[in-house]
This record gives structure tokens, sequence and C-alpha cells, in this order.
């Protein structure tokens, strides 16, 4: 990923040189002769790193008064200090007031290159460190194993290397934001920042200082001094706006230019602000509907539409409960510190009846209380009736085969037959009779299912 570094020395000839040296390394640079210069560049964009020479001839500011502000204004972004033979003291000041370093004149590009990549190094980490902080505990891989699933990572393996924008649709806690970081973290941004904005959860005007950044303004006319927004802090990397429909359709409209041109300007803000930013969205509306109403600009709709992703609802891939549940059965013990327990069969039987509302955000939280509060021993497995009632009361009843002398009067294919109508009988019975839900659990399709019902001489009269 190309860094964005900016240059400031008052001598034209070391400008030109370093510049010539980071894109041959195929790093992106800005110039600067002097402290307005410097801050101005700065105020445009936020860098990836600050070059700084500490004497700086017809300046303002000198080096050190660059440093301070940068440091006040962007703490994250890590500056190297040129200094020349007089001036080492000061450098070495310099790292005391938080520069990540300094190199002296005439300088050995390969130390430098060295430094740079270094000091990278550590702004990347840090940022990823506050990022994991900030993370609601959201995986960064799709468990399971069904079709559904499946099919979801095979889209994310074509569009993650695209660099295109992506609409991820899905109920609530099905997994839109996994889905998300994951394109992420498959594209060749993975190095860049992933930033998320929610925007379900943020008045309209502190939506837009989140999302543009503000200059001088926080929304109840304090002089606040700068803010970053989201959009600024995703340069060279992802952009992540959940719950996109919620969005006023106000700043829908700023972000359509956004899309198309790649920059915008910040609240209370004259100046404009370029960016290289890929934008995801999600939704758990029907964004269709929503711009029939009049609610969901259609324009947005088409340009964040690129690439469509749905994901399914955690009651459409049963299969995949088990798994999930071990996942995180195996993350609270590994994070908590708790024991490991087991599941009894008839409590995966449960969870696999039950109709998820909350998907899978809703199974994990059901885990967590599990390990918390289900009675017993560690070692003894989980049954059913610790489970909360309403998951418990979705247990299927087991098949109570009275039959077996019966069976063993008969040869194997009527014995099969009979197998199959009575396990099947007590399946679309749990289902309350709908063979759609019958057919995913059983893992038949739902027209052979049909078929096999009716060839069995099973009324499926009630099927929905
Ligand atoms: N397939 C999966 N594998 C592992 N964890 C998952 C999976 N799907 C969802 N999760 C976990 O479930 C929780 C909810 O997922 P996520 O936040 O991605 O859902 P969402 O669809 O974005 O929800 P919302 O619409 O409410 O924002 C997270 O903790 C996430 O890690």
């Amino acid at each position: 990923m190309a860094h964005d570094i900016l240059i400031v020395d008052d001598e034209a000839d070391i400008r030109t040189l370093l510049a010539g040296i980071l894109e041959d390394e195929g790093y992106e640079t800005r110039q600067a002769a002097n402290s307005d210069e410097a801050l101005e560049a700065i105020d445009t964009r936020r860098p990836g790193l600050v070059i700084l020479d500490i004497w700086l001839e017809n300046s303002a500011l000198d080096g050190l008064g660059i440093l301070e502000r940068v440091g006040t204004a962007h703490p994250e972004v890590p500056v190297i200090m040129i200094s020349g033979h007089g001036t080492i003291e000061t450098a070495v000041s310099a790292i005391k007031t938080g520069a990540y370093d300094f190199i002296e004149k005439p300088f050995e590009t390969e130390r430098l290159l060295l430094q740079i990549g270094r000091a990278l190094e550590a702004a990347r980490l840090k940022r990823e460190v506050a990022e994991l902080k900030a993370r609601t505990d959201t995986d960064d891989q799709l468990i399971g194993n069904s079709t559904g699933i499946a099919q979801v990572v095979q889209a994310i393996e074509k569009v993650a290397p695209t660099n295109s924008r992506v609409l991820i649709t899905g109920p609530a806690g099905a997994g839109k934001e996994v889905v998300a970081r994951m394109i992420h973290t498959k594209s060749a941004r993975a190095e860049g920042p992933f930033t998320v904005l929610n925007c379900a959860t943020l008045s309209p005007e502190r939506l837009e200082i989140e999302l543009f950044g503000a200059e001088r303004w926080d929304g109840d006319g304090e002089d606040s001094g700068r803010s970053v927004g989201m959009l600024e802090q995703a340069h060279k990397g992802t952009l992540f706006l959940d719950e996109v429909a919620d969005m006023p359709k106000e700043t829908q409209g700023k972000i359509v230019r956004v899309l198309q041109e790649q920059r915008f300007r910040r609240v209370g803000g004259e100046r404009e602000v370029a960016v290289d930013v890929r934008v995801i969205a999600s939704t758990n509306r029907d964004l269709q509907q929503e711009i029939s109403t009049g609610r969901f600009r259609e324009d947005l709709y088409y340009r964040l539409n690129v690439v469509p992703i749905s994901v399914p609802a955690l009651s459409q891939r049963r299969e995949d409960i088990p798994m999930l549940s071990q996942h995180f059965i195996e993350r609270s013990a590994r994070s908590s510190g708790m024991p490991h327990r087991m599941l009894a069969e008839d409590a995966i039987a449960a969870l696999q009846s039950y109709d998820w509302p909350g998907n899978v955000r809703q199974l994990r939280n059901v885990i967590d209380w599990l390990l918390i509060m289900a009675p017993g021993a560690a070692s003894d497995p989980v049954k059913s009736d610790m489970l909360p009632p309403e998951i418990g009361s979705a247990a299927p009843v087991s098949l109570n085969f009275d039959k077996g002398v019966e069976i063993m009067g008969m040869p194997l294919r009527e014995a099969r037959e009979m197998f199959e109508r009575e396990y099947l009988l007590a399946q679309v019975n749990r289902f309350g009779g709908n063979i759609s839900r019958t057919a995913n659990f059983v893992g038949m399709e739902r027209s052979a299912l049909h078929r096999k019902l009716k060839s069995l001489g099973v009324s499926a009269e009630r099927s929905a």
C-alpha cells in the first residue's frame, strides 16, 4: 500500500532527492518548503509520515514548532527529523517532544528507508491496537459449513481484491460486519485502516462530524479545533458504513459526491480533502422499498450496490449451529478462563430447532450466558433443560421408536421405509409442519422431501 509521506525542507535539492528515493520505493510524496506550506499540506490531508528538517529558512515556525503542531493535532502521525551537524542536541530534544527518530545530514539512503519502514510499522501497530480496542468483539472469520456460508465466502474471495464497492445485506446479527472485515483483510488495502461508522447510533449532526471531521466546530458551537473524520482516517484503507439506511438524506447526498470524486469538505471547513477510500456498506432493510418511500437516494443505492452480498439468517442455515456454538464456547473459554463445557446432543438439537431472531449475535450471547449460568460441574455436558426456557422448549421430542419388534420381522427395505416414515413425520411435526424448514434441517431439497413424504404416505397438508 502506498503511504503518503510529507517532506518538509527549505532546500529544494534535498526535497527532490528525498522524493525520488521514496517514490522509487513505492511511497507517495508531497513537499513543503516552510511551515506555512507544511501546515497547509497537513490540513489538506493527514499524511502517513512526515520528514521534517529542524532548520527552516524563511519560515514562520522552525521544525520543532511544526513538530509540536503535528503532535497536538495528529499524535498518531510519525515524524522523522532531519538534523544538520550542529543540531543533534536539538534533534534529541525533538525525540523527547514526540518525534519518532532523527537522521543526520548527509544521510544514508538505506538507513533512512529502514527508519521510515519502522516508523510506519510502529504507527500501523498502534492503529491496529486502537482498532482492536474499539471492536465490539467481532470475529474476522466466518464460521460455518453450510452452503449459504460457503457462497458468501466465495463472493468475498472474488470481490476482495477488486477494490469494488460492496453492499452487504442480511438481518441484524447475521455477520455483515464480519463479511466487511474479511473483504478488507483479503484486499490490497489490508495493511491500511478499517474504520466503521454506525449510521444508526449517531445524531445527524454528530454523524457528519464523525464522517467528514470538523474544522473548529463541535456541534455545540464550541471551538474544538480540528477533528479527523472516518473518511480521512480510512485513507488508503476501507470505510464500513454500517446500517447505511439510517443515514439522513442530506448526508446521503454528500456521500454520493465523495464516492464520485473521492474528495469532501470537513464540517465548517472550506478546504477540499482528497482521499483514496474503499467504501463497503451494510443494511438490514430493503433498500428498494426505502427508495420507493423516499427515504433512500436511488443514486446512492446504485453507487453502493456495485457487488451485492447477502448474508442468510441463521434459521436458514441451521447446520452451522453446532460449529458456531463450539467456536463461541472455545472463544469464551479462552478470553475468560472459564472451563470449556460440552453441549449434550439434546441441547444442540434444541439450539438447532430454535428460530434465532437475533441470529449469530443472539447465539453467541446464549452461549456466554450458558457458560456462566448452567448448573453442574464443568465436566457435565450442558443439557437442553439448562437452556433459556424459550430455547429449551424448542427441543425436539426424541424419536420414540417402539416399533423395534415389528421392524425385526421385516426385510431391510421395508424396515428402512418404516424408519424413514417415523423419522420424517417426527421432524415435520417438530418444525410445525413447515416443509421448507424441515427440508433445510434434514438436508434435502424441498421438492425431494415432498416427493419422499408422498411416497411414504406421510400427509404434508400442514406444510408451508
Ligand atoms: N459466521 C460467523 N462466524 C463467527 N462469528 C460470527 C459469524 N456471524 C456473526 N458472528 C458474530 O456475531 C456477532 C454479530 O455479527 P455482526 O456484527 O457481523 O452482525 P451484523 O449483521 O453486522 O449485525 P448488525 O446488523 O446488528 O450490525 C459478532 O460478534 C460476530 O463476530
